[in-house]
């Protein structure tokens, strides 16, 4: 017999908050260096994985939700919609707000948003960057905290100093459910960073389109320039013209999206922000070339 607190527990989780407030550091820290590659997703979500965390006791995924609009056009609706259904489909939500700012406007727009769904899904209120102030100011936040919203825990953490990140970890895991690892371990990767971004950006041009281009599809990282911002110069290979106008979508539609999301994972990934510039070229019947399949790094 298994008591209670030995069982292994499993789930979904995803941070919300407004831009900036650190939800980024948060998942990395969390996570640590590793991400996990997505074409490994498990079918019980369609939600980028942002990372896995492992433990003895649990798995949490940690999945990304677009951000949320106040919707003034139908894109906006739509894209709240999805937010929505993420809101509905994952275990727990952390809500993160920001020791150093007040409570203001952006933050209980998106408190009335959350309480539309959250009646199913717990929330936990997440004060993030405790180290920006003095202990008054974080228990004078948390208390406004308390009053935006119907918090299951309410928890202070500086991601960047690593404080109570790991009881960040144990209360998130808490309200998952009982049940076996999402991922097996071995699907962290620890592979180098360009097979990743690659990874990523041949996923993300993948998505929707897997039935149409199963295999024809190969990606390589041609270029990664420091700056200001890091930028990546990538390039997705297909077979023929009709899967470059699929990936690249109606005047260049998909591959924006694609562009997006693939970005998102690689600034992740590699903790700083990306600039990702992508470019499809067809080289044909590149799977039969053993010359163009080394080029592509197979
Ligand atoms: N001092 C301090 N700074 C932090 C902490 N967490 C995040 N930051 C900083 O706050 C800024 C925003 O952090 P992100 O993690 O990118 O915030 P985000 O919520 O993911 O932002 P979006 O991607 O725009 O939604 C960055 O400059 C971080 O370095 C923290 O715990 N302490």
């Amino acid at each position: 017999m298994t008591s209670p607190d030995e069982t292994f527990r499993s789930g979904f989780a995803c941070f919300v908050g407004r831009p900036n407030v650190g939800k980024s550091t948060l998942t990395n820290a969390l996570v640590g260096s590793k991400v996990a590659i997505t074409s490994s997703r498990p079918q019980t979500t369609r939600h980028a994985i942002r990372g896995v965390v492992h433990r003895e006791d649990g798995q949490l995924v940690l999945v990304d939700t677009p951000g949320l609009h106040r919707p003034r056009t139908l894109l906006g609706e739509r894209l709240n919609d999805v937010v929505h259904t993420t809101w509905a489909e994952v275990d727990v939500i952390g809500f993160c707000v920001p020791a150093d700012q007040q409570i203001g406007p952006g933050d209980r727009f998106i408190a009335a948003e959350l309480a539309k769904v959250t009646a199913k899904t717990p929330l936990i209120g997440i004060l993030t960057k405790t180290d920006l102030v003095r202990p008054e100011v974080i228990a004078e936040r948390l208390l406004a905290l308390h009053e935006l919203a119907e918090f299951a825990e309410i928890v202070p953490v500086s991601a960047s100093q690593g404080h109570q990140v790991s009881l960040l970890a144990d209360l998130l895991l808490a309200r998952m459910p009982p049940g076996p690892p999402l991922y097996p371990d071995g699907e962290l990767s620890d592979e180098p960073e360009t097979t990743l971004i690659a990874e990523f950006v041949r996923e993300a041009a993948l998505e929707g389109v897997r039935d149409e281009l199963p295999h024809s599809l190969a990606v390589v990282v041609e270029e990664m320039t420091p700056g200001k911002v890091l930028t990546v110069r990538a390039e997705i290979f297909v077979e023929r013209d009709s899967q470059k106008s699929i990936v690249i979508g109606k005047g260049g539609s998909r591959l924006k999206h694609v562009g997006t999301e693939a970005r998102r994972q690689i600034e992740a990934l590699l903790g700083e922000k990306v600039h990702l510039d992508l470019f499809v070229k067809v080289a044909k019947d590149w799977q039969r070339d053993p010359r163009q399949l080394r080029r592509l790094g197979f």
